[in-house]
């Protein structure tokens, strides 16, 4: 297919992104790391350079934080002239830097997404504050405590917070948590309801989201599962606001995973700052990691990095999402006793998808040709049907989807479509969240599930439906959305992640203009409100849309 220069320019956009972090001269962790993974993922990296330490891949000899003075001239210099489109924070060498930070970026960075990694411990060991207290004595480093430092003054300030498992143990033990009549502290590292209590005590006192991350637990031995405690942050569906998820991937068994949690952290902010929601951005990087690691590579004779294998694009690489419903500290509901699919299987290829709320234009587009068709009534407006007028519609387009020989989908109105034997249904996650899925598996329906980004479209799968809408890609006046346009280039991401797995069709603000732009993503179909409802004759407009989808692998 030949390159599409919108698609490709969205690519080549390289937002700026700061790390502010320790150097590491061995080149696998700290700024290093940071800087090959934002470069990588399409972003132009600075630096803002908190200590420079000496180390290679077996020992760090000596670590000395830089002055108060450099480290205000280089994050002025930068704010002058490259503005960042997200932070990401590594090692903070003491607790006067840490305090200075997060008074800093509060002033001068309101509004931008700051992803902070409490350093204290190094993925491949606690080597940084060995060196420190080997170095005592000598003026550099004799301040150095990482493991002391109180992050305090970033609650409220920071956008996600991802401690490893020991971290979690150190930032709760500030905190007065009963477990049991003791206090959990330490403990956090002993168990996994432990730690669980002790990620919440973290994620509460920060009053911001939270990745925990579980890759370094004693009581994971098959996967590497980290849980995201997602605060009330908007951009996302109101469901999943203030939710509790364990994100899991395969253990990659690998001694060269040095700097992985510097790589997880800057990965973050690198697909923040390209304009992904946080929770897309944790299941992209997390990806990344598994990807990075499953390629690493061993330069010296310790633990080596990881590879750079840029955005992934396979879903075997995404981390499973599981939603953990239950407020308790058992995890009791799992992605693996939801009750799902599979709903029948559809071909790849559904024609152009036109989403109607009337039944006179649905038989207007059936006759120009529609093979995949949708009636969308709501009933939460002012000129809203009565439940009989709903009802009568339903039973009509049904009977017209089966005379035209059409998949026709109801939204909504699953229990309708049920009882009056509707081809499909077409749900949006809060809906599939409290419809009986059970009862339209066994109904023998199809199922269309709507997603708004990678961990969206991630749960969605778990549901195993027929296609998986991919929404909204360009803005819509059709109805308010609680997140951003996803733009051509996520679709692109979306489309190789999911395109093998099941049909994707996008939708949202596609038309005539941009159908040839939206196909060179590789989207497998298109869905249309406005496109078709708002034309002077809809099934002229219906019929160009679909020749010019038709004719799209012939450009
Ligand atoms: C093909 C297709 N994709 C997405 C939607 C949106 O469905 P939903 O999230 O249920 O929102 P409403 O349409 O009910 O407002 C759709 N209808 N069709
Ligand atoms: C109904 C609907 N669902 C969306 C989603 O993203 O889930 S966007 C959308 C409206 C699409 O209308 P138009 O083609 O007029 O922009
Ligand atoms: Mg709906």
């Amino acid at each position: 297919m030949a390159a599409n220069p919108l698609v490709e320019s969205e690519l080549a956009a390289r937002p700026v992104v700061w790390t502010i972090a320790g150097s590491d001269s061995g080149g696998g962790a700290g700024i290093q790391a940071d800087l090959l993974t934002l470069h990588d993922l399409g972003c132009h990296g600075c630096s803002v350079i908190t200590a420079i330490t000496a180390q290679n891949s077996v020992a760090v000899t000596a670590v000395e934080p830089v002055s108060p003075a450099m480290l205000a001239a280089q994050l002025e210099a930068l704010k002058a002239d490259l503005y960042p489109a997200a932070v990401k924070i590594g090692l903070i060498a003491n607790q006067a830097q840490l305090e200075f930070l997060a008074q800093w970026l509060g002033d001068n960075l309101p509004g931008v997404p700051v992803i902070l990694d409490p350093v204290m411990v190094a993925s491949c060991g606690d080597e940084l504050q060995h060196a420190a207290s080997r170095a005592q004595g000598a003026a550099t480093v004799s301040t150095l405590d990482f493991s002391g430092l109180d992050f305090s003054a970033f609650a409220g300030r920071a956008t996600l917070i991802t401690p490893n498992v020991t971290e979690v143990a150190r930032l709760v033990s500030g905190i007065a948590v009963p477990y049991a009549g003791e206090s959990i502290g330490e403990e956090a590292e002993s168990d996994c309801t432990r730690w669980r209590l002790a990620v919440r005590a973290v994620a509460r006192h920060f009053g911001v989201s939270l990745l925990a991350k579980g890759g370094d637990a004693r009581w994971q031995t098959q996967h590497a599962s980290d849980l995201l405690l997602l605060s009330d942050i908007g951009n996302i569906s109101t469901l999943y606001r203030g939710g509790e998820f364990y994100l899991e991937s395969p253990r990659v068994d690998t001694a060269n995973n040095h700097g992985s949690g510097c790589t997880l952290s800057s990965a973050i902010a690198a697909f923040m700052a390209k304009g992904m929601v946080l929770p897309d951005a944790v299941m992209m990087a997390k990806a990344y990691v598994y990807e990075g690691l499953k390629a690493s590579f061993q330069p010296g004779s310790g633990p080596g990095p990881l590879a750079r294998t840029g955005t992934p694009a396979s879903l075997s690489s995404l981390p499973k999402v599981r939603w953990v419903k239950e407020p308790s500290a058992k995890l009791t509901k799992s992605a693996d006793d939801m009750p799902a699919g599979p709903f029948p299987a559809l071909p790849r290829d559904l024609g152009v998808y036109p989403v109607v709320s009337d039944v006179a234009l649905l038989q207007t587009l059936l006759e120009a040709g529609a093979k995949t068709i949708q009636l969308r009534i709501k009933t939460d407006t002012p000129d809203s049907p009565d439940d009989a007028a709903l009802e009568a519609a339903i039973v009509r387009a049904i009977a017209l989807g089966k005379q035209y020989q059409a998949r026709l989908f109801i939204n909504d109105h699953w229990q309708l479509a049920i009882k009056h034997g509707a081809f499909g249904v077409h749900l949006g996650q809060e809906d599939a969240d409290s419809a009986a899925l059970e009862r339209i598996v066994a109904a023998g329906l199809a199922l269309g599930l709507s997603s708004h980004g990678v961990f969206e479209a991630r749960l969605a799968l778990e549901l195993k439906p027929s296609y998986l809408a991919l929404g909204h890609i360009f803005p819509t006046t059709t109805k308010t959305m609680p997140s951003p346009p996803q733009g051509l280039s996520m679709l692109t991401t979306l489309s190789r992640l999911f395109s093998k797995s099941l049909p994707t069709v996008a939708i949202g603000g596609i038309d005539g203009t941009n159908l040839t732009d939206v196909a060179a993503t590789g989207v497998d179909n298109i869905a249309v409100v406005r496109a078709v409802t708002q034309a002077s004759e809809p099934a002229a407009a219906y019929r160009a849309l679909a020749a010019a989808w038709e004719a799209r692998h012939a450009r």
